[in-house]
């Protein structure tokens, strides 16, 4: 079951719930690690990252149980074992986030070094400086972090770069720390301030999450807590490509709108109608062939790299010729050979693809080589003329619940085989 088969021409039209975000998820559960007792969090989407975030978490020694569809309850009151093994960490770049919230909760930490990802080569090196600046003594041995402390200091903590997951483990261990922690440049992903959120309601004193700077209050002890994960801005960013590059219309509840403001103004430039309501979105394409438009990635608020793929996709099909810019990772343009299979015409020069839009796209035999390059190929499929085979699909279930059932619902011709 590692491809999917598409047959393009059917357009998307309808109504979806959006799922609670994976790169919210994911550092909640690493952070229910500084809690004692119980914490209950909803809206847990069912993802292969979640999984095995999940196991990891039960391997030290976790209780988990899975109450409704999408809540869980975990309990890491006795973690008997501080190691994240390579066999976890190479499946899973996010599991480097169990290490702050182990070396700050049990003063010992062995987390396997993230093994190369093929959208560029990713290093942990301001994770590590951030909690040497506290105080932990780490080595690098044999492929692993080992990190040991008496207890984390706190300490003013400047980023050199904007890191997502570093500004999440800084945090997370400094609520733990002797005292106050800084971290300037912080990453203002709304995914960090949802983590902020969790741990407040543990006990933890933050302010600033949202902001380049974040201040954290480390306390002795954090309570195991209810949590509500945020909407997945990433997944209704690709679902209203699907609609946007079908022609058609989408209603998605449960939107987090606030936050989707760049692919708004992108879709809108796009040629798509876009209404909100508090906590859903709806987007109309009118049966109308895309505008070209020109992307620049960046942190947060500017573009999101999550969404460049998709995007590559939609302009490959757009009435005219248009630029992307990826600033982020230098290696994330893989799907571009796939697309180009398919009949589009896109030329990569260093970090910038240059798009000029066919007609149409027709399907062929493609190959998945990243989870948001998957998700590109699914959408070009989608427009496409013919049967499009995505292989290796298997990088699609890292992020998207249940994502040819929801396609499906909409209209979609989608099997796995
Ligand atoms: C689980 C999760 O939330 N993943 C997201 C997170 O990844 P992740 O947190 O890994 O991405 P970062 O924000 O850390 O990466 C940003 C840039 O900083 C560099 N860097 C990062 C850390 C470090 O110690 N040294 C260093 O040089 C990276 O190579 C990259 O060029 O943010 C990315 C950027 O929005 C998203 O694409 C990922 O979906
Ligand atoms: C790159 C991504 O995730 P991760 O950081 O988990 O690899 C992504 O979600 O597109």
């Amino acid at each position: 079951m590692n491809k999917i088969t598409i047959t393009g021409g059917h357009v998307i039209n309808g109504t979806i719930q959006a799922s609670g975000a994976k790169n919210a998820v994911l550092p909640i559960l690493a952070a229910t690690i500084v809690g004692q007792g119980e914490s209950h969090i909803q809206h847990v989407p069912h993802l292969h990252d979640v999984t095995t975030m999940n196991e990891l978490l039960v391997q030290m020694g976790a209780k988990l149980t899975v109450d409704h569809h999408s809540d869980i309850t975990i309990c890491t009151d006795h973690l008997s074992n501080q190691t994240a093994p390579y066999e976890t960490v190479k499946t899973m770049r996010a599991s480097i986030l169990a290490l702050g919230p182990l070396v700050a909760r049990y003063g010992r930490a062995k987390v396997s070094l993230p093994g190369g990802c093929p959208i560029g080569a990713r290093p942990v090196d301001l994770h590590i400086k951030g909690l040497q600046a506290m105080g932990a003594k780490i080595d690098v041995e044999d492929g692993y972090i080992l990190a040991t402390c008496d207890r984390l200091i706190g300490n003013r903590i400047v980023m050199e770069k904007v890191t997502v997951t570093g500004t999440e483990n800084i945090m997370i261990a400094a609520t733990l720390a002797q005292g106050e922690t800084l971290i300037e440049n912080a990453a203002i992903e709304p995914e960090v301030v949802d983590l902020a959120k969790y741990l407040k309601a543990m006990g933890a004193e933050i302010r600033g999450e949202g902001t380049s700077k974040i201040y954290i209050q480390g306390k002795d002890h954090l309570k195991g807590t209810h949590h509500a994960v945020m909407p997945d801005r990433i997944e209704i960013g690709t679902f209203l490509v699907a609609a946007a590059i079908t022609g058609g219309s989408i209603t998605i509840n449960n939107s987090c709108n606030d936050d989707l403001d760049a692919v708004f103004d992108k879709l809108t430039e796009a040629g798509a109608q876009i209404s909100t309501t508090e906590n859903s979105v709806t987007l109309n394409m009118q049966g109308k062939r895309p505008n070209p438009v020109n992307i620049r990635t960046a942190p947060h608020p500017a573009f999101p790299t999550d969404m460049q793929a998709q995007f590559c996709a939609l302009n490959a099909i757009a009435d005219g010729t248009s630029h992307i810019t990826e600033t982020l990772f230098e290696n994330r343009f893989m799907h571009v050979e796939e697309l180009n299979r398919m009949g589009a015409n896109i030329h990569v020069e260093g970090n910038q693809a240059v798009i000029k839009g066919v007609k149409q796209l027709s399907g062929a035999p493609v190959t998945a080589t990243d989870l948001r390059a998957s998700a590109s190929l699914v959408l070009a499929g989608l427009a496409a003329r013919g049967n499009t085979d995505v292989h290796d699909i298997h990088y699609i279930d890292r992020g998207y619940e249940a994502i040819e059932e929801k396609m499906n619902q909409l209209g979609a011709r989608i099997i796995r085989n």
